[in-house]
């Protein structure tokens, strides 16, 4: 397993060993106790996989509040896309700002987000499917989405915004500085 930090402290790229053979390869995708020798001991509850059959679908920006809050481990089942974590807490000294890793089904990287960020995805090729566990179950009263093309935000999804597939609860998300943030960091 190599562990990489991105410009996000706590946001991390997890490479799992992929094993070839003749037939083709294994990785263990996920190993409580691999994780837990890097310091990682997020209690996992929910695993979620969702498909999104054209390339440009756009997914977030999304956050449960607590106690509902959510820390996520992605990574890219089939085909490819660009997954966003966003700094959505108060008094961070990086509030508001995002990292995008590419993850697709040959790398088999994955992104570990902590809780206190939003989370969002573009798919690069259709028929791409995501797969990610989740550190609290999802509740749909604590559920938050905040504006994927936000330019306070100034995300680079690498697509024509006008090609973007939305959902309508999506499309309609509120912007950064019209919602309060749950979340607040030591360093407040
Ligand atoms: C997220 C979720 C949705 N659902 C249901 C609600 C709805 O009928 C249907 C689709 O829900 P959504 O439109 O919210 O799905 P989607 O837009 O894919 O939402 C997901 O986006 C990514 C970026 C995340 O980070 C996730 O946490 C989640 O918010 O699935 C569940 O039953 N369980 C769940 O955990």
């Amino acid at each position: 397993m190599q562990i990489e930090q991105t410009a996000l402290d706590g946001v991390l790229i997890l490479t799992p060993r992929r094993h070839g053979d003749a037939r083709g390869w294994f990785a263990e995708s996920w190993n409580r106790a691999t994780l837990a020798e890097h310091g990682i001991t997020t209690d996992w509850v929910q695993d979620n996989h969702s498909f999104s059959a054209r390339a440009g679908t756009v997914r977030g920006l999304h956050y449960q509040s607590p106690p509902a809050a959510q820390a996520k481990l992605v990574r890219c089942a089939r085909g490819a896309l660009t997954d966003v974590a966003v700094d959505f807490r108060s008094g961070s000294a990086t509030f508001g700002r995002w990292v995008a890793v590419d993850l697709t089904e040959e790398d088999g990287r994955q992104l570990l987000i902590p809780q206190g960020f939003l989370h969002g995805f573009v798919t690069r090729k259709d028929a791409t499917e995501i797969a990610y566990k989740c550190s609290a179950p999802y509740s749909p009263r604590h559920d938050g989405a905040v504006r994927w093309d936000d330019p306070a935000i100034g995300i680079d999804w690498r697509i024509d915004p006008a090609d973007a597939i939305l959902s309508a609860k999506d499309a309609a998300a509120p912007l950064l500085n019209e919602v309060e943030s749950p979340f607040v960091t030591a360093d407040a």
